[in-house]
């Protein structure tokens, strides 16, 4: 009978084939009280040894097949292998309680598990899965019982498992294996981060999925909408072989896209940039051949820890990523904390509207000490590529005026101090507040670059909270009064003959892009995943058409019309 399970799709894509239910048995030892405590120890010993040499081999594996970054996990676990709180604990156990050494390593798992877990962090939580592993591989050696891998499979087979380990999935053969779904974890478990490295079909965090599945049983994962179809009907089935078909054949094809230009029918440059917040997801912006980082958050540095990051660790970060872009334009954002955004260690008076209060760069000239330091780290990293400096949340002159004085200040005293400053830093805005686009002729003049942050300008000029979802109908990036104020930066950037991006989520709509290729917007900047589909849309229109198309949205009434419009006039 058909039953849908829904989880998270981790890793996209479309498979269909037979159930595998996998299970890593959990053993759990008998206590019993030994008489040779050094013999024990030994056998401890060695069954340590053993698990070494196959995390090497599996290192190795794992090495060759996706690269040295994705193989550090087993690094990670040689290190475990050598832990005082892990192996030493067990050893202590079998010398001064003399236990048999399968029951110390499980109470010693057990206690070490439990204390990661309580943890409130999710990357210290997936310590815990690490160290799973590890234990489970030791006890089958104790054991003399092999541990359980999935090297044997011989036909196509989707996994389903309660986690997989990162040892199982880096053990994972493509050639039959088609997906997996796991019970538990997130789109940041290890099972999902290796997924998405092997282009595998995941879907995580589905629940109790084995336990209602019979092995050899037909399912389908759909790991673009996140669910699970068991024994799909023959109409369903057929649904999904043709979605599939088409879904791989997209794939495909944007691929090859990765290393072309992005460039409109009509041969128009633009560039296509992605958004990050940190250095993880630099892979991403490579992999999917973006132009450039249009926008780095770098507030999300400061954040999830307990004290502010030192300049030093900063200009190691955007080092890091300006090298890593090789030339390619970088957009850095100074701190844009508040509203949304806090800082636990960043004690702020409790404001009943935050989203219009002291956030951002308002807060960064309250707190000039903050700010100095962010822009030292930026022009000490300047030299490491081509960087650009954004300043957020700009409302009137002042602000800006302000914020370069600044910034002139830290450049002198670098210079003075003897360290090299890049003379090519481009020094921007963002336009996010309805002032400042409605007033961008004067800001044109003083900077070097525009970006449009569309997540805030529509929440601030149509008065809807972003985060409400009461309030989300009014959340429209297509209304005529967005698109003119949005029409009128564009504008005004052109007259005083500077370039101007977005970088807010519509930067990356597909409804959207048609329009504001034709407004001649230079930049759009979007998460990694939406790049390639944007190039391939760009590469089907003509600037020239779409600039008399946008003028005719812009005389439009409704966001239904405008949709409605660019719907029928791209094929979107
Ligand atoms: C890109 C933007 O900034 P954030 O989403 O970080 O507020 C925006 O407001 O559009
Ligand atoms: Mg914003």
């Amino acid at each position: 009978m058909t039953n849908t399970f829904r989880g998270v799709a981790a890793s996209p894509g479309i498979a269909i084939a037979k159930a595998f239910r996998f299970t890593n048995t959990r053993h759990v030892p008998q206590k019993q009280t030994i008489s040779d405590a050094d013999a024990e120890a030994g056998r401890f010993r060695q069954a340590v040894e053993k698990a070494k040499g196959e995390i090497e081999e599996i290192r190795q594996l794992t090495e060759t097949r996706l690269g040295a970054q994705k193989a550090e996990i087993f690094e990670a676990h040689l290190f475990l292998l050598e832990d005082p709180d892990l192996v030493d604990a067990v050893l202590d156990k079998v010398n001064d309680e003399k236990l048999n050494a399968e029951y110390a390593l499980h109470e010693v798992t057990e206690a070490v598990v439990e204390m990661l877990m309580e943890l409130d962090n999710e990357m210290v939580r997936e310590r815990a899965a690490d160290v799973k592993d590890i234990s489970g591989r030791l006890m089958s050696h104790l054991l003399g019982k092999p541990y359980a891998t999935l090297t044997g499979i011989s036909e196509e087979t989707i996994i389903l498992a309660e986690d997989l380990t990162p040892s199982d999935t880096a053990q994972l053969d493509l050639n039959y294996i088609r997906g997996f779904v796991t019970e538990i974890g997130s789109r940041t478990s290890h099972s999902a981060i290796m997924a998405r490295s092997l282009e595998l079909p995941a879907v995580v965090g589905a629940g109790a999925v084995s336990a209602s599945v019979a092995d050899g049983t037909l399912i389908i994962l759909d790991a673009v909408e996140g669910q699970v179809i068991v024994d799909p009907s023959e109409e369903v089935l057929a649904e999904y072989r043709e979605k599939k078909q088409r879904y791989d054949e997209r794939r495909e094809q944007l691929k090859l896209l990765a290393q072309q230009p992005s460039v409109s029918a009509d041969g128009v440059h633009v560039e296509l940039a992605a958004n990050i917040g940190s250095i993880e997801d630099l892979m991403k912006v490579l992999e999917n051949g973006a132009d450039g980082v249009g926008l780095f958050r770098t507030e999300f540095i400061y954040m999830g820890r307990n004290s502010f990051p030192s300049e030093e660790e900063q200009y190691q970060i955007y080092k890091h990523v300006l090298e890593k872009l090789d030339g390619k334009r970088v957009v850095i954002r100074t701190l844009d904390i508040g509203g949304d955004k806090e800082l636990p260690y960043l004690e702020l008076p409790k404001e009943s509207n935050p989203f219009l209060g002291l956030r951002a760069l308002r807060l960064c000239l309250e707190r000039e000490d903050l700010f100095r330091t962010q822009l030292r780290a930026l022009l000490r990293a300047s030299t490491s590529g081509k960087l650009n400096i954004m300043f957020p949340m700009i409302a009137v002159l002042s602000e800006l005026r302000e914020a370069k004085r600044i910034l002139g200040e830290e450049r002198a005293k670098l210079e003075q101090e003897g360290i090299a400053v890049s003379d090519a830093i481009e020094v921007g805005m963002m336009i996010e507040i309805p002032a400042a686009a409605l007033n961008a002729d004067h800001f044109a003049k003083e900077v070097d670059f525009f970006s449009i942050g569309t997540n805030d300008l529509i929440q601030y000029t149509m008065a809807a909270d972003r985060m409400n979802e009461s309030v989300a109908y009014l959340y429209q990036p297509y209304h005529p009064s967005i698109l003119r104020l949005v029409n009128m930066v564009i504008k005004a950037g052109e007259r005083a003959g500077i370039w101007t991006g977005m970088c807010g989520e519509m930067a990356g709509d597909q409804t959207a892009i048609p329009l504001l290729l034709g407004m001649g917007l230079n930049e759009f900047s979007m998460s990694a995943s939406s790049v390639l589909p944007a190039r391939e849309l760009v590469g089907r229109l003509s600037k020239q058409e779409w600039a008399s198309l946008s003028e005719q949205a812009l005389t439009m009434g409704t966001q239904e019309e405008v949709q409605q419009f660019v719907e029928q006039r791209s094929q979107i």
